[in-house]
């Protein structure tokens, strides 16, 4: 069986969430989005070359899409990258990105064994997939999935995964065990009156909230999913082929193999591994990297 493994990173998303700042003042996009001061040295990238992602500024007006917001002087794709670079057994990095994306190129340059495409579709799903079709790989090839909204990445948790994938020889994701109680509510949490807005972490609208409790949800065999996510290049495109089929939104890779019965492994992942979701999140990351 092969051991080849190439990674793929969806880049394609705009960031809808992390957005909100703009209606809550400045915030966090004045920190985030300033280049480094001349000659500031970059944790995993040597020296940052001042200037050079100049043209990566946010603005209310010509939103920059999440994954090229600025974190410590560099892209937050271009951290994400570096990130799987950092395992020598990962062959090659695509990145799949928009169509007629402009910052790509900027954001990955001079990236060993990273190339980037304008496949990206309308659902991250859409987005793996055209990567996947866009490669010429053989079926039972690797393929690592991950987030260009993961920056954060530990070397240690990607190991683990490529390790606990390839000894098992079958396909597992990095997940986190749920630490709070958890509550199903009345309301989605994704409503616009319960969703974080604040730029410094506060809920404004939070008084304004219809939401109560409907149940305590038993959380000892719950895991909160996040990437890299790795199977078998053949086993996942047919998968996210038949999910588009039957009209499923499946939100990850795992979700796909899942509806076929599979039982993708759960390698426990970490907390620096959060997805930059929210506009809190950038400062957040920001500390990590
Ligand atoms: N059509 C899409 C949508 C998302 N993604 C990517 O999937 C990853 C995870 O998605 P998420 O964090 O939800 O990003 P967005 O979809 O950009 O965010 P939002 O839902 O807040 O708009 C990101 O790297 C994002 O760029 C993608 O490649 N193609
Ligand atoms: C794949 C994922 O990162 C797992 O947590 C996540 O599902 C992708 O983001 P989305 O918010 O679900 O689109």
């Amino acid at each position: 069986m092969s051991e080849k493994i190439i990674a793929i990173v969806p880049a394609a998303g705009i960031g809808a969430r992390a957005r909100a700042e703009h209606a809550a003042g400045p915030g966090l996009a004045g920190k985030t989005s300033q280049a480094p001061s001349p000659g500031q040295d970059t944790p995993m990238g040597g020296m940052s070359q001042p200037g050079r992602f100049q043209g990566f500024r946010d603005d209310p007006a010509a939103p920059l899409p999440k994954q090229y917001r600025l974190l410590k002087g560099e892209p937050m794709l271009r951290w994400a990258a570096k990130a799987l670079l950092a395992d020598p057994r990962i062959s090659q990095v695509r990145v799949a990105v928009a169509a007629h994306d402009p910052w790509a190129e900027t954001a990955l340059a001079g990236l060993a064994r990273t190339v980037w495409r304008g496949c990206g579709g309308p659902s991250r799903a859409a987005t793996v997939m055209a990567a996947l079709q866009d490669v010429a790989l053989a079926p039972d090839d690797w393929v690592l999935v991950h987030d260009a909204a993961r920056p954060g990445l530990p070397a240690r948790a990607l190991a683990s995964l490529i390790d606990n994938c390839l000894a098992r020889g079958s396909g597992a994701l990095l997940a986190l065990p749920v630490g709070d109680t958890v509550k199903r509510g009345t309301v989605s949490g994704y409503a616009a009156d319960c969703v974080l807005t604040g730029a410094d972490g506060a809920a404004p609208a939070a008084a304004a909230s219809t939401a109560v409790v409907e149940a305590t949800v038993p959380r000892e065999t719950l895991w909160l999913a996040q990437t890299p996510q790795m199977f078998r290049a053949g086993q996942l495109l047919d998968a996210l082929l038949a999910a588009q089929a039957a009209g499923a939104v499946v939100t990850d890779e795992a979700s796909a193999l899942e509806r076929l019965g599979k039982r993708p492994g759960l390698v426990p992942g970490s907390a620096r591994n959060f997805k930059v979701t929210w506009p809190e999140d950038f400062e957040l990351m920001e500390k990590w990297l």
